[in-house]
C-alpha cells in the first residue's frame, strides 16, 4: 500500500537519507529504529513531503505521489504525527482532534466514540484545553488526532519520547486497538524497542541515513549483533 523506493533526502546541501526503500502493506505495522540523528524523522517527513527535499519515489496504492504537497497527501490517506505533537493550547481536546476534518476523506472523521473507546484515558479530558494536559496526555491526543482522519497509513514519529512507562503501555494498547479497528497501516519511528515490538510485526533499522537491516521481530531477536552495532548508545 505504501512503498518508498530509493529515497534520498537533503536539508540544503546536507545529504541525510541515502537510497531508502521500504514497504508497508495494507494494514501492516512496521517500525523504523535508529539512534538519535539516524534519519527517522527525515524519512517520515519525506514521505509526507513536509520539510526535507527528497528524491526517489513514494507510492500510495501504486500511485507515485511525485511532488504532491503534504495536504494533498493527507487527503489521499497519509497522516504524520510529528515528534513535537502540535497540540493547540487554547482549544479543547475534542476540538484539537476535530481539526483534522479538512484532511479526512469522503467518509469523514472517525466518530468520537470509536476514538474514546480506544483511548479511554482521553474520556475525562475531552473538554479540557490543550494547555491543561500533561506531556503524555498531549501525546495521546496527537495520536488520536492522527487516526481521526482515517488515514490508510499513520506516520508516527517517536511517540514515547519522554513518557512514563505506564503511559507508554497505555499508548501501545490504544494505538494497536485503533489500528486494528480501522485497518490502519503504521510506519512507526522509535528508539523504544519494547514499545515498537508491541505495536508492529516487522522492523527496519537505519544508521546514518542508510537502511542496515530489515526483518521480522523473531529474526531481529536472533541477530543481537544488529542491536549491538546499530542501536546501542
Ligand atoms: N531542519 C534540518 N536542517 C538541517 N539538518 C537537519 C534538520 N533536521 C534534521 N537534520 C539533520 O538530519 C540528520 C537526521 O535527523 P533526524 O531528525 O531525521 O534523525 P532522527 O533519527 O529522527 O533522530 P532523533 O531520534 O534524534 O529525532 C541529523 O544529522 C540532523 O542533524
Amino acid at each position: 500500500m505504501l512503498e518508498v523506493r530509493s529515497l534520498d533526502a537533503f536539508y540544503g546541501d546536507s545529504h541525510v537519507l541515502h537510497g531508502i526503500s521500504l514497504r508497508v502493506a495494507k494494514g501492516a505495522r512496521i517500525s523504523v529504529l535508529g539512534r538519535n540523528g539516524a534519519g527517522k524523522s527525515t524519512l517520515l517527513k519525506s514521505v509526507m513531503n513536509a520539510g526535507p527535499r527528497a528524491r526517489g519515489e513514494v507510492l500510495l496504492d501504486g500511485s507515485d505521489l511525485g511532488t504532491l504537497p503534504s495536504f494533498r497527501r493527507a487527503r489521499l490517506g497519509l497522516a504524520l504525527v510529528p515528534e513535537d505533537r502540535r497540540i493547540f493550547p487554547h482549544i479543547s481536546v475534542m476540538d484539537n482532534i476535530r481539526l483534522v476534518e479538512a484532511a479526512a476523506g469522503p467518509q469523514g472523521l472517525v466518530d468520537p466514540e470509536t476514538i474514546l473507546a480506544a483511548f479511554p484515558i482521553l474520556k475525562p479530558l475531552v473538554g479540557r484545553y490543550g494547555s491543561q494536559l500533561s506531556g503524555g496526555q498531549q501525546q495521546m491526543v496527537a495520536v488520536a488526532r492522527g487516526m481521526a482522519a482515517r488515514p490508510k497509513v499513520l506516520l508516527l514519529d517517536e511517540p514515547t519520547e519522554g513518557l512514563a512507562p505506564v503511559i507508554v503501555d497505555q499508548m501501545a494498547v490504544s494505538l494497536t486497538a485503533l489500528c486494528d479497528a480501522l485497518g490502519t497501516g503504521l510506519l512507526l519511528s522509535e528508539q523504544n524497542i519494547r514499545f515498537a515490538r508491541r505495536c508492529t510485526s516487522a522492523v527496519y533499522v537505519i544508521e546514518s541515513g542508510r537502511l542496515v537491516y530489515q526483518g521480522s521481530w523473531e529474526d531481529f531477536d536472533a541477530r543481537p549483533d544488529i542491536k549491538q552495532r546499530h542501536l546501542s548508545v
